[in-house]
């Protein structure tokens, strides 16, 4: 591919402008890509999430924080309707995909997973090529010739900050690469289907801290094109990844605002305790 084609950040072959880049206008950058509301999930008899409502704005960055089992990764699972594959696991209320409420049953859980992609903490490539790594997810959702799938490949590894790194490598074990490629490798794998929202749980805890680094850059340069949730332990990378960030406790939404407002003028005695370091 030449380089100005590289430079063009739409993703090629098929559905031609998904991740396209356009300018956003502040409407759109306020935009709920996803609307939670009054969304209750349980484990069997257990309550986990109660009456949370909550919007995640089109292309900007929300950070999920609060001490652990407040309900983050609860959150995260249902945003992708990974619970369904769970017996006794149940959400009620809506969540909100572009208006369509994506927690009915009839929803087409695979089309769903292609518009909202996960990234995990542990990085988990599959124990086959860099290349295949890429491709096998692709293939779930697209017909695409070997040209095109090549093209793919490339545009999703330089999307994840991998490509100069990857390109001589393509057709060896990604279980080879070091921890923080890995992790790069699959957050390549999954915008490689194009999702609008890329939920991130946790997924620098497993990594060093240059390794970190690179991913909040990379977390920094997506939202451009994707819709982003992140659910983070470490507050310095909500306060420098997230453009909103919302805090969790047992089970509820206690306070939602701008990163700026929630680290510095926290609303609710809640947060203030947990931001400064009072339990959690
Ligand atoms: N599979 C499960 N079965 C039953 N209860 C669960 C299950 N997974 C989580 N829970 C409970 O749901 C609540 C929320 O858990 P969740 O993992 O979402 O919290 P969290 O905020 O992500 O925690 P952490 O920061 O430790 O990952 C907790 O009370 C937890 O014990």
């Amino acid at each position: 591919m030449s380089q100005s084609a590289m430079d063009d950040k739409t993703a090629p072959a098929a559905r031609p402008n998904i991740g396209a880049m356009q300018a956003r206008s502040a409407a759109e950058l306020n935009e709920a890509k996803l609307a939670i509301r009054g969304l209750d999930f349980f484990y069997g008899a257990h309550k986990a999430l109660k009456g949370i409502d909550l919007n995640i704005p089109a292309r900007q960055v929300t950070g999920m924080i609060g001490p652990s089992g407040c309900g983050k990764s609860t959150l995260l699972r249902v945003l992708n309707r990974m619970y369904s594959l769970y017996p006794g696991q149940r959400a009620e209320g809506q969540v909100l995909l572009d208006g369509e409420n994506i927690i009915d049953s009839n929803v087409d859980l695979n089309a769903l997973r292609s518009k909202i992609g996960m990234v995990f903490q542990k990085p988990t490539p599959f124990p086959m090529t860099i290349y295949e790594n890429i491709a096998f997810g692709v293939r779930l959702h697209e017909q695409l010739s070997k040209a095109q799938m090549d093209e793919r490949v490339e545009w999703a590894l330089t999307r994840a900050a991998l490509w100069s790194e990857a390109k001589d490598r393509l057709n060896t074990s990604a279980m080879g690469m070091s921890g923080g490629q890995q992790q790069r490798l699959c957050i390549a794998r999954t915008i490689a289907v194009r999702p609008e929202v890329i939920l991130f749980d946790e997924p620098t805890s497993a990594l060093d801290p240059i390794s970190t680094l690179k991913i909040e850059e990379l977390i920094d340069e997506l939202k451009r094109d994707f819709t982003i949730a992140i659910v983070t332990h470490n507050m310095q990378q909500a306060a420098r990844c997230a453009d909103q960030v919302a805090f969790f406790y047992l089970g509820e939404l206690i306070e939602v605002a701008p990163a700026g407002q929630l680290f510095t003028a926290p609303k609710h005695p809640k947060t203030q305790e947990y931001i400064t370091g009072r339990f959690g």
